[in-house]
């Protein structure tokens, strides 16, 4: 029974034949308010795309331990989510939609039709929403260290609460305390602390309006809706996302395989960054 409190969306019967039966609203995207984010683009023109998206706190920047090796093969596209680096700081709260729209507005913007899309923790949950909503625009798909549901929001509410009230500074030491093992922040002490400065330069309003998409998410029902071949990693001693949730994010996406890495927390590509870097090309050169 239709239900009246749902704007009407006409359904194409192929869609209604091929896509499992979802609860979850198609976005209108054109109902979405989106940014020119800002990004970063290098390799041959002519070369297949990948769209990279970093995590909560991060900027393009994160990836660089991957673009060095994809950009002498791929048009390696590195962006900075809204409200982070230096993109745009639109009022928040965001939702995923918000973060998704954006890329579709990048793509649109430099012309391209379809990309690889690789993403982590915030990036990989926005590659989950565009695969799922926009899958004639996704090839292959890489989610690192990410989860379809990261609860419990009162968490994430409380997150973006503190940082509205005191800054991301009042986050970044706990941040970066879980992007690393132990013993690898004590070898690479200058790393970690670049990365907790990057941390704490994320204007705080785009900062907590991201956390506020993280509270609101769940893309649990929308995984099997995903056709893009996909690759899942996670960190073993990753404490945010921890290996259950790659396992059963693999385990909802029809074609997808999961490695762990070890020993890796939250930002894997950086502590396991030719480990990572092996698994993106294998990934996505073998395109059949
Ligand atoms: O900041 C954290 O706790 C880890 C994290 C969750 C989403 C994201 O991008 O990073």
């Amino acid at each position: 029974m239709s239900n009246p409190a749902q704007p009407h969306r006409p359904v194409h019967r192929e869609q209604e034949e091929h896509v499992p039966n979802v609860a979850y609203p198609v976005h209108d995207l054109t109902d979405r308010s989106t940014v020119d984010v800002h990004a970063v683009v290098e390799g041959p023109e002519d070369a297949p795309v990948v769209v990279m998206s970093p995590s909560l706190g991060s900027t393009h920047a994160m990836w660089e331990p991957q673009a060095i090796a994809l950009r002498a093969r791929f048009r390696v596209v590195r962006y900075d989510h809204r409200g982070h680096g230096r993109s745009p700081v639109p009022p928040g709260p965001y939702e995923l939609a918000d973060l998704g729209a954006d890329v579709l507005r990048l793509l649109d913007r430099l012309g391209i039709s379809s990309a690889h899309f690789c993403g982590l923790s915030l990036g990989g949950m926005t590659g989950m929403w565009l695969a799922a909503h926009a899958p004639e625009r996704v090839r292959r798909l890489v989610l690192c260290c990410t989860s379809a549901r990261l609860g419990p929001p009162r968490f994430w509410a409380e997150r973006a609460d503190l940082v509205r009230r005191e800054g991301v500074e009042a986050v970044a030491d706990g941040v970066v305390t879980r992007w690393f093992t132990p013993g690898w922040a004590q070898a690479h002490p200058e790393t970690a602390r670049d990365m907790r400065a990057m941390v704490a330069a994320t204007p705080a309003e785009g900062y907590a309006s991201c956390c506020n998409a993280i509270q609101s998410m769940d893309l649990t029902d929308l995984l099997p809706r995903i056709r893009a071949k996909t690759l899942v990693i996670a960190g073993h001693e990753d404490p945010s996302t921890p290996p259950e949730h790659g396992r059963a994010i693999a385990a909802s996406i029809p074609n997808a395989r999961l490695e762990v890495l070890s020993p890796a927390a939250h930002l894997a590509n950086v502590e396991q960054r030719q480990a990572v870097t092996a698994l993106l090309l294998e990934h996505l050169l073998d395109e059949k």
